[in-house]
């Protein structure tokens, strides 16, 4: 839709129109929610006054982007979004040119503009980056990176810092509180303005160096002193839901010709009543009713994160030692119920993986035993931390490895692909992973007794059913859950078992089954015995073939000189896309169905 040559009273209707598709669609199909909502008017006046057609609309996370998306030819389409090979939830320039680049993870929309306005520079063209970035993700230390650069080389930038003063959960830290002494301090601003124009009106000629002296005081009382420290301009709080005057600032930051911040007050969840300023429950959300705002769907069984909190809930309430962190993601991983009972011990840190990681090693060294509770793609972050303050301190950091697997609907850009391939080959490092709720409580109590790093991995939601009773977790063995008549054995891995055990429910043959449990230590003793009884052997994991768990085998095989045929059901090398996690692992041929042909 174009909106650059409309009045601000059409605007004004298109802000309306596009919420009531908002509420409709997400409403029936679910999504991010509030966050999308809040962005309305900041979203619709940086496409009045920016040409996207030219200059980089650059979303952090992007999952505020849904105006976006309307606006720019997918006003139908939007009905699929985040389903099954439909609309992705969040900026993807494959799907439409308008998305300036993929994310999903924060914090990297202030970088993103640095690299962009660089380029534009050296090709020499008339173009501006424009950011809208939260305050949430402005938690992030790859945010001062930029802003460091930013504000040194002073490139034309406009960012556009969405403070709805909320993170998913509620916001954490110094920069947090800074943020919102600023929006408490609107009359900072006035009181600059009147001194401005008292200086331009009342001094002489002649006097301009004292009126610059003045000027420069009065940035110690200004609200964006942070900022203007740092090299960049800055403009604010206005109201973020006031058109007009979104409309008219972001004309003057455009036509300013350096880095400007601007900062916009917005409700997260505005035009929804029920959801309007409510912390976490709208933030995303399933199928919900619009008249009452109950969800349409329930959870039908117990999620492995809900599973997980309860067993640590256990273990901090045995051992004192027992410490942790969330990074911003308090409920999705369950520890919100720690900071709440424990609040002495557990912390969320905000977005800020790497420091989550660092700080724990440090308590680790003085004797706690650390939970570092976190999404498997969201850990990613933290990956030479866990290599240079965890590993190589051989430090017995817990690392609680949430959203394993195929996640749905956010799809490729949160996938819990990678993580046994990128930990996997650090010395030092532990990895195991439950198949069942009971396997779960067990890798825990094993995971407190550790010496080194250890890490654990489960699934979002529940796991699969598996019928076999456990038994305690021990360093490097693995379970043989049944003997099989034929020649084939099926190893499977943390949710990969249930998988493997539906496979061999739905063939004709009896096959022996594997709980591996440790993808490191190999349980070495037992393959090696395994290898003179089965001859083919199938891997069951949900995670990434390429360093994966068949090829940790592969490995184990090679180096003792064993024949046997391997055949992995990870995935493969690609980006998995989003939409109903069912529908995706069929899409990928991993349905149990679909692996009895395979193997046949
Ligand atoms: C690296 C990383 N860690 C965690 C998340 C999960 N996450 C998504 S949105 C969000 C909160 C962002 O808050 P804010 O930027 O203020 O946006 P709002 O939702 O309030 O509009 C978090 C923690 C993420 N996307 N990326
Ligand atoms: C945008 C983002 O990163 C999160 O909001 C994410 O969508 C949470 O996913 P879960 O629903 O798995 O907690
Ligand atoms: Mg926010």
């Amino acid at each position: 839709m174009e909106v650059q040559d409309k009045s601000l009273a059409e605007l004004k209707q298109v802000c309306s129109d596009i919420r009531e598709r908002i509420i409709d669609v997400v409403s029936r199909k679910g999504g991010h929610f509030s966050s999308t909502l809040g962005a309305v008017e900041l979203t619709v006046a940086m496409h009045k006054v920016f040409d996207v057609k030219k200059d980089p609309f650059i979303y952090d996370v992007s999952h505020q982007c849904y105006a976006h998306k309307l606006l720019n030819g997918r006003w139908e389409e939007f009905e699929t979004i985040r389903q099954y090979k439909g609309l992705s939830g969040f900026t993807k320039p494959k799907e439409n040119e308008a998305d300036y680049f993929v994310a999903g993870h924060s914090s990297t929309s202030i970088s993103l503009a640095v690299g962009a306005a660089k380029a534009i520079q050296l090709k020499k063209e008339n173009r501006v980056p424009v950011v809208m970035i939260g305050d949430g993700s402005m938690t992030a230390g790859m945010v001062y990176e930029a802003l460091n650069e930013l504000g040194d080389l002073k490139l034309p930038v406009v960012i556009i810092l969405n403070d709805n003063e909320m993170s998913i959960a509620k916001p954490i830290g110094a920069i947090s509180k800074y943020l919102s002494k600023i929006l408490a301090g609107k009359y900072y601003q006035n009181f600059k303005g009147k001194v401005d124009s008292f200086i331009r009106n009342n001094m002489p000629e002649g006097t301009t160096y004292i009126a610059k002296r003045m000027e420069e005081a009065m940035k110690l009382i200004t609200p964006g002193i942070l900022f203007e420290e740092m090299g960049l301009d800055y403009i604010g709080p206005i109201d973020g839901h006031d058109l007009e005057e979104i409309i008219d600032t972001l004309e003057i930051a455009r036509d300013m010709k350096k880095p400007v911040i601007v900062h916009a007050r917005t409700v997260k969840g505005k035009g929804y009543k029920i959801a309007e300023g409510q912390h976490e429950h709208w933030h995303g959300v399933g199928p919900f009713n619009v008249e009452d705002g109950e969800f349409t769907k329930k959870a039908a069984a117990k999620s492995a994160t809900a599973v997980f909190a309860d067993a640590l809930v256990e273990l901090a309430e045995k051992h004192e030692n027992v410490v942790g962190v969330t990074a911003a993601m308090p409920s999705g991983t369950g520890i919100d119920k720690l900071i709440e009972k424990f609040p002495q011990r557990f912390w969320d840190v905000a977005i800020a993986e790497q420091h989550a990681v660092t700080s724990m090693a440090a308590m680790a060294k003085e004797g706690f035993k650390p939970f570092i509770t976190i999404y498997s793609t969201f850990l990613q972050r933290g990956f030479d931390q866990i290599i240079h303050d965890v590993c190589l301190m051989k430090l017995p950091v817990v690392f609680a490895i949430d959203r394993a697997g195929i996640v749905g609907n956010d799809g490729e850009t949160h996938q819990g692909a990678f993580d046994i391939s990128y930990l996997r080959f650090i010395p030092n490092m532990i990895l195991c992973a439950p198949r069942d709720n009971e396997t779960l409580n067990h890798s825990l109590e094993f995971a407190y007794e550790a010496k080194g790093p250890c890490a654990i991995r489960y699934p979002r939601g529940a796991f699969g059913e598996v019928d076999f009773p456990s038994s305690k977790f021990e360093l490097g063995k693995a379970e043989l859950l049944k003997e099989g008549t034929s020649k084939k054995l099926f190893i499977g891995y943390g949710a990969g078992v249930s998988r493997a055990c539906q496979t061999e429910k739905l063939h004709e043959e009896d096959i022996a089954i594997l709980d591996l449990r440790f993808v490191k230590p190999l349980d070495e003793t037992l393959l090696k015995e395994l290898s003179s009884k089965y001859d083919d052997w199938y891997v069951f994991s949900d995670s990434q073939k390429q360093g994966g768990v068949a090829s940790a085998i592969l490995e184990f095989l090679n180096k003792e000189n064993l024949c046997v045929n391997l055949t992995s059901f990870e995935y493969e090398d690609e980006f998995i896309q989003h939409g109903d996690t069912k529908l995706v692992e069929e899409g990928l041929g991993l349905h149990p169905h679909q692996l009895v042909e395979k193997i046949k």
